[in-house]
């Protein structure tokens, strides 16, 4: 036989009423089940809070009524009017029962344990009454069972203690009179030895559903609640989290030791001791599965079985000499704390013994203290201890899995989760049954925390990278179409979410925790966008304290770079397509590299240099692996590389820059293209990758301009200029055609001196075959020394350089 627990919410309503029937009418096929049953939800919480206001001398008379319409609506709708009488009857005696005693509180203003046990009972009682006159039409001679009458403990009112064997043996006497009948039994309630109504605390009808399986030797528990069974994580702070189809009885002990809400641990242990399963069921899915929780579990793949946490605790720090050495100091102190009935969380103690850290629930930090302080007076007298220092709002992480005991580097794993993200660990500490690991930390990085760590070992998962964007113009808003495009693709194949929390232009900025939809991006900005502000948005965007953020810059302003440092700073990868900050100073460019190596995230830039060429980490490939560079020969601008390319026979010079310009070629003003400068910051971020410590003013540049198209003040100026001076760039063209070779502008590093300069080629060189916007680059190192690594294509667009970007972002996922 087996016994069914249904909690308040599947007692709740008409429509859980009725599925509850659904379930037993099924289970029924097997032998009549036990069905425990909670009080309907929210009663047992109001029935506390009557006893309370009668005893206060306040006015309780809308509850009791809200209680009893609960109560009848059910019965009403559940039942036909013929049939109504006898539940009615019942449920009207046990209301004015209650009446009674809460007029007798209301009477004397006092309210002791027991009287609240009592007022408790009630919530059970009722539902049980209830639940099983409706049954009968169902089953007949299903019976209600006043469970307190046979579940026998002492005197602890609130948290009674159960006497096993007598009631074992009352349970089992009852049920062979009866195991013809479906038995509906209440939960919770139990009597001591003056059958004075005690209750068995927290979590008491699961714990009445184990000690009615205990002694009745079922052969399952069905735990019937409002979830899919014991999750991977808190689902209220893990979006990500799920159902676990198997977990042992240390497994389910361990995780929901940590606060899962789902069942209460100590209350199975009944069933634990007789190997009984139990599972976990949802009424409002019947079908799905839920979670077994057994002795003999399958081997599972997952390397961790869930994470749990306690959202607040306070640790206490206890140091001195006098403690090193001295056996008996913590036997002496944590029985102290035992005999004052002030909970240990966790302890942890330092090899050196000259410290040791635990863990309080905050309420009881204070006294801890005050207790600590005075025990060992003597000690802090002498000054052979410290003061005990207290430290509030933490908050315990723990992963859990009997896996963990077989696999190392499970540690690694939950550290480098929280390292890379920023978060700092307090102390930490390991079960020596190496099923689970706890650390704590700041209260504010929990659920950052749990989610980065459900993310690291729940690999199958999808990943999400949450990313914060700057910029929504020409790369900008095509990053956007892509991630938009590729998101089925990145989903299928790459398990990984990009979602985009934060936008901003120079005008306006949006933000959307669950992600801004980038098939509207620019209605959504608009219509819901707050003026843009940088700062702020920097602010808020730390403020979030998501997992696995990037910052991508797709601006070409120099306001964003001064918060690059802050930023990594933060632990939050910076993606940057905007060459203004690598090509600042090198103090600048060096501090960017050191944050990010400090805090463990990414810094990628490779739309630096060749847009969404392999240049950087080409570059950087080279360099890891010891190769040493000798010269570098590039063609890096894609603006004048097209030019060139094109501006042959008839073309104009000062049309074609146009042209370079609406096909999204040139820096947002070209003028930076056409002096050289972009070429500049690109040659310049090269050679610092190169490991050359140089600064822009150390870049010999030739100028391809003449000298007022150089200083004219605006864009529409520059045109201007450009046509004025046609004959000049004529007379270059005449000269390279009429000697069979092209205009090329070349970059070249090499023996520490970079240099960018025009050059007319002939066919021989290996930079004579160009088109488009193409860039090229050759570098020769003692490895390719007789013939150059070279690579080669498009070098600027909006197409790939957005590509660029985005390959950028995943790289971040990928190093997670
Ligand atoms: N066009 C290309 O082929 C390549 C471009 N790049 C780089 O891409 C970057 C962006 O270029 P485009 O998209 O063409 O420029 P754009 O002028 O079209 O867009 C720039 C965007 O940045 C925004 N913005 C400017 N200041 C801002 C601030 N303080 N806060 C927030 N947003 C701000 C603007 O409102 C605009 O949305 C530049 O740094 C450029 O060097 C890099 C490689 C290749
Ligand atoms: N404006 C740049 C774009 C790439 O960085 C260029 O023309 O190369
Ligand atoms: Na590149």
């Amino acid at each position: 036989m087996k016994v069914l627990k249904f909690g308040g919410t599947s007692v709740g309503s008409v429509q859980s009423i009725s599925t509850l029937i659904e379930i037993v009418k099924q289970e029924k096929t097997g032998g009549n089940p036990v069905v425990v049953l909670s009080a309907m939800s929210g009663v047992t919480n109001l029935l506390t809070a009557m006893a309370a206001k009668a005893e206060q001398g306040e006015d309780y008379s809308d509850d009791l009524k809200h209680i009893e319409k609960r109560h009848f609506d059910v019965i009403k709708a559940l039942l036909p009017a013929s049939a109504q009488n006898p539940v009615l009857t019942r449920l009207k005696i046990y209301f004015n029962e209650l009446e009674d005693l809460l007029q007798a509180v209301f009477n004397l203003k006092e309210l002791s344990l027991q009287t609240r046990d009592l007022i408790l009972s009630y919530g059970e009682r009722c539902s049980t009454a209830m639940v099983s006159h409706i049954a009968n039409k169902h089953f007949e001679g299903s019976l209600f069972v006043d469970g307190s009458e046979l579940i026998k403990t002492n005197s602890d009112f609130g948290s009674a203690r159960v006497d096993t064997e007598l009631t074992e043996r009352l349970i089992t006497a009852f049920y062979r009179e009866h195991q013809d009948r479906v038995l509906f039994v209440t939960g919770f309630i139990a009597s001591n030895a003056q059958n004075r109504v005690t209750t068995l605390g927290r979590g008491g009808s699961d714990y009445t559903a184990a000690v009615w399986a205990a002694a009745l030797h079922a052969s399952e528990i069905q735990i019937w609640t409002d979830v899919n069974g014991m999750m991977t994580a808190d689902p209220r702070m893990v979006s990500k989290a799920f159902p676990l189809a198997e977990l042992s009885y240390t497994e389910a002990m361990e995780l929901s030791y940590f606060g899962a809400k789902v069942i209460y641990p100590p209350t199975m242990i009944p069933a634990f001791l007789k190997k009984i399963p139990i599972v976990i069921k949802n009424t409002f899915d019947p079908g799905f599965a839920g979670t077994f929780i057994k002795n003999d579990v399958r081997p599972s793949s997952l390397q961790i079985k869930g994470i749990s946490s306690i959202d607040q605790i306070s640790i206490i720090n206890l140091s001195g000499s006098g403690m090193v050495g001295k056996t008996g100091f913590s036997g002496r102190l944590f029985s102290l704390l035992s005999r004052e009935q002030i909970n240990i969380v966790l302890i942890t103690q330092s090899s050196s013994e000259h410290s040791i850290t635990f863990a309080v629930k905050p309420e009881d930090a204070v006294r801890a203290v005050g207790l600590i302080s005075k025990e060992f007076e003597l000690e802090l007298e002498a000054r052979k201890l410290d003061l005990p220092e207290v430290e509030n709002d933490l908050s315990v992480l723990a992963i859990v899995g009997e896996n963990m005991r077989h696999t190392p580097g499970m540690s690694g794993k939950l550290f480098h989760a929280l390292g890379r993200n920023g978060v700092n660990v307090r102390a930490i500490a390991q079960g020596s049954s190496e099923y689970n690991i706890s650390v704590i930390l700041t209260r504010g990085d929990l659920s950052k925390a749990v989610n980065a760590v459900h993310e690291a070992f729940f690999s199958d998962l999808k990943r999400t990278l949450n990313v914060f964007c700057l910029g929504t113009g020409n790369i900008g808003k095509t990053l956007f179409r892509q991630l938009r495009e590729q998101s089925p693709f990145l989903d299928k194949n790459n398990d990984l979410q990009v979602k985009v929390i934060g936008m901003a232009n120079s005008r306006l900025m949006h933000f959307d925790e669950q992600g801004i939809a980038l098939n509207k991006w620019e209605e959504v900005l608009t219509g819901h966008g707050e003026p843009a502000n940088l700062e702020q948005f920097v602010k808020r965007m730390k403020a979030f304290n998501l997992p696995n953020c990037v910052f991508v810059d797709n601006t070409a302003s120099e306001a964003p770079i001064a918060y690059y440092q802050g930023v990594l700073a933060s632990s939050i990868s910076v993606v940057t397509c905007n060459k203004i900050g690598n090509s600042g100073t090198l103090e600048q460019y060096s501090s960017f590299k050191d944050t990010a190596r400090r805090f463990g995230v990414d810094f990628f830039y490779e739309t630096n240099v060749g847009a969404g060429l392999p240049i950087i980490k080409t570059l950087k490939d080279l360099m890891l692996s010891g190769d040493k560079l000798s010269r570098i020969e590039a063609i890096l601008s894609g603006t004048i590389s097209f030019i060139f390319n094109n501006f042959k026979g008839e073309h104009d010079f000062a049309a074609i820059v146009r042209e370079a310009q609406e096909k999204g070629y040139t820096e947002p003003d070209p003028r930076d293209d056409l002096n050289g400068k972009d070429f500049m910051r690109k040659m310049l971020i090269l050679a610092r990758d190169a490991g050359y410590p140089m600064e822009a003013a150390d870049v010999q540049i030739e100028n391809i301009l003449p000298d007022s198209c150089l200083h004219a003040d605006t864009v529409a100026e520059f045109y201007e200029e450009l046509v004025k001076n046609r004959g000049y760039f004529e007379r270059l063209k005449a000269e390279a055609e009429g000697s069979g070779r092209v205009l090329r502008y070349i970059g070249k590093l090499e023996n520490g001196v970079v240099r960018i300069a025009l050059e007319m080629v002939n066919e021989s060189h290996p930079f004579y075959m160009l088109s488009g916007s193409d860039n090229i680059i050759s570098f020769t190192t003692e490895r390719y020394k007789d013939r150059p690594l070279v690579v080669k294509g498009p070098g600027a667009g909006a197409e790939v350089t957005a590509a660029g970007v985005f390959a950028d972002i995943i790289n971040v996922g990928h190093s997670l």
